[in-house]
């Protein structure tokens, strides 16, 4: 299929009386001969597609024929294999950020922040798309009356209808006043008169020139909000026109639907003077001519009713049709993939997941500190104090108690950092997917995974300063230098958040992460020195140990904390920086093969 530029009015609809409307010269969407894989498997095949901008154009075809993967690469999350691709003069591939801050995506799945309120979802993501918080509180709140979600602001949202839920969903996509609009199925699970709304809205959005692209399984809703149409099947074009045009090439005008003769009867001889098809157990039996087709029909002593023949019908029509095209589904061509733009990480970006970080643990915070500050507490009770009775600590140079503190300050910002990567990261990932719609908005994910990593070390920070405040008060940081620590563990904390990160976009299931603390952070907390110098250990273990990151940790605080030596102390600053520089890199691009293909 060859593409124009621009489209030219020549090509109009003129021949079929549909409204004569000024025809937009530029393309709001350009894409020539795409092409992706998932697998093996062409998921879309060769299309090319070209919307006007101001367009309303629906994407049609059964299921798996491709429609949600070409959405996604019209949202520039997704880039083709091959092919271009230019999205409101754009290339989604090389520009991706520029393309996603002026659009508005509503996606197949609920892929709402359950963590945060209704509200909260429409000023995250306001924020997303860098306005203030004041312009985001403001935009909320015209939204949320905009779809009629007003009463429900301070709602979580998994408590709504599953109609709300989508409500709630195409007002994020309308935060930043987009001029395209990518709506996957936005009116399953709708009501009725939700859908008619749904339908009013699109109408007012699209009177202001945004342009509309729209998959659906409900042909009345292309037929009454599209003026172009793509028919998809096994990932390539079949068919594209207005949808008046598809169903005049595809069909006669009028259509009688009756009981398809049982398998082995024969079909009546009016009906097969005529083209026809077989949908389940109806045969529909189409003329140019109604009242013929009236009369023919009614001699068969069926209750026919001619009605004109609909987008439905032509899609039966085409779906039965032998295509010329090679086999569905045909193994991909071994072809180089080209890469989607791989941007440095934002700071301002990562800055507003951060925010949404703060913004829930400003609500959770009583059920996460508890845990968090009170369990190093616990340890040095029953390990260094009480334990600690039965230790000589000449040994050691101090009391047992005054040897476990510092460790355990370490093991506190160890924890606190890599918590928030591991479990929390995961469910974002790949159940709550809060992360896929993120990444509809200028944030990518090293943006992402940026900002957790910045939320983990603010825990950190906060963990070990209440933890320091606390063995300071009962005499265990008897150095000068102690307050020193919490800034100096920051190296510590980032060590495990990346690590954490890193291990979290390789993982599958949220049991793996059983290996992780179990078979990796445990022995580490037990051998790195914390509880007994690793001086005790066999030699191939104290190796081990000794170029463990925790126990230069451990090294770390024990030198701020007790004995006040900043030679030492910078020793240790020196290892851990270093390598947390080097896992930096591959922890920021940690999650791109999960957000963006
Ligand atoms: N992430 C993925 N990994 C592997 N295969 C995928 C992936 N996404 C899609 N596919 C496959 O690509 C094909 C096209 O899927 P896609 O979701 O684009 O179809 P669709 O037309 O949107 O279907 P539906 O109407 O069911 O939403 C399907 O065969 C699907 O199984």
């Amino acid at each position: 299929m060859s593409i124009p530029n621009s489209v030219d009015p020549a090509n109009a609809d003129t021949a079929l009386a549909e409204p004569l409307v000024p025809v937009p010269r530029l393309l709001a969407v350009d894409g020539r001969d795409l092409r992706r894989r998932h697998g093996a498997h062409l998921a879309v095949d060769g299309v090319s597609i070209a919307i006007p901008a101001g367009g309303r154009h629906g994407l049609v075809g059964p299921n798996g024929a491709g429609k949600t993967t070409l959405m996604r690469m019209l949202s520039a999350t997704l880039a083709p294999d091959s092919g271009s691709l230019r999205v409101l003069g754009h290339d989604a591939a090389r520009d991706p950020r520029a393309v996603k801050a002026r659009i508005g995506v509503v996606p197949q799945g609920m892929t709402y922040d359950n963590e945060i309120l209704v509200r909260e979802n429409l000023t995250t993501f306001g924020r997303y798309h860098g306005l203030s918080g004041r312009a985001s509180a403001a935009r909320a709140d015209e939204l949320l009356a905009t779809v009629g979600l007003t009463a429900y602001a301070r709602a979580r949202p998994e408590t709504l209808s599953g109609g709300m839920q989508r409500r709630l969903l195409i007002a994020r996509a309308l935060v930043n006043d987009p001029d395209l609009i990518l709506l996957d199925e936005p009116s399953t699970g709708l009501d009725p008169e939700g859908r008619l709304l749904l339908w009013d809205l699109l109408d007012t959005l699209c009177a202001t020139g945004k342009t509309l692209v729209v998959t659906t399984h409900y042909m009345e809703e292309v037929e009454r909000l599209c003026d172009g149409v793509t028919v998809l099947r096994a990932g390539r074009v079949r068919h594209t026109a207005s949808p008046r045009r598809l169903v005049a090439e595809t069909v006669p005008r009028y259509v009688v639907e009756v009981d398809a003769p049982r398998p082995g009867s024969p079909v009546p001889a009016w009906a097969r003077r005529r083209e026809r098809l077989r949908v389940g157990n109806r045969l529909l039996v189409f003329d140019d001519s109604a009242t013929g087709l009236a009369a023919e029909a009614d001699l068969q002593g069926s209750e026919p009713m001619v009605r004109p023949s609909s987008l439905q019908d032509a899609l039966h029509a085409l779906d039965q049709r032998p295509s010329a095209d090679p086999p569905a589904g045909r193994p991909a061509p071994a072809a180089p993939r080209r890469r989607r733009t791989l941007y440095p990480p934002s700071p301002a970006l990562a800055a507003r997941i951060w925010w949404r970080d703060l913004t829930l643990f400003r609500k959770s915070y009583k059920t996460t500190i508890v845990p968090n500050f009170f369990e190093p507490v616990f340890s040095l009770a029953a390990l260094g104090i009480g334990l600690g009775f039965y230790v000589n600590g000449s040994a050691l140079g101090s009391s047992y108690a005054n040897f476990v503190a510092p460790g355990l300050l370490a093991v506190t910002a160890m924890n606190g950092a890599v918590f928030e990567v591991t479990y929390n990261v995961f469910v974002r990932l790949r159940h709550a997917r809060s992360y896929d719609a993120a990444v509809t908005s200028p944030v990518e994910p090293a943006d992402i995974a940026l900002g957790e990593l910045m939320w983990a070390l603010t825990r950190c920070l906060v963990y070990t300063g209440v933890y320091l405040a606390i063995i300071a008060a009962m005499g265990y940081a008897p150095a000068g230098t102690a307050v020193l620590a919490v800034p100096a563990l920051l190296p510590l904390g980032l060590v495990f958040a990346c690590a954490g990160l890193i291990f979290t976009g390789t993982v599958r299931a949220i049991n793996a992460y059983s290996y992780f603390y179990t078979l990796v952070l445990t022995p580490l907390t037990l051998l790195s020195g914390v509880f007994f110098p690793t001086a005790r250990l066999p030699a191939p273990l104290r190796a081990v140990a000794e170029a463990s990151p925790l126990r230069h940790g451990v090294e770390l605080a024990r030198a701020l904390v007790t004995t006040g030596d900043l030679r030492a102390a910078a020793g240790h600053l020196a290892w851990l920086t270093g390598i947390s520089l080097v896992l930096i890199g591959p922890a920021l691009y940690s999650l791109r093969r999960h957000l963006c293909s």
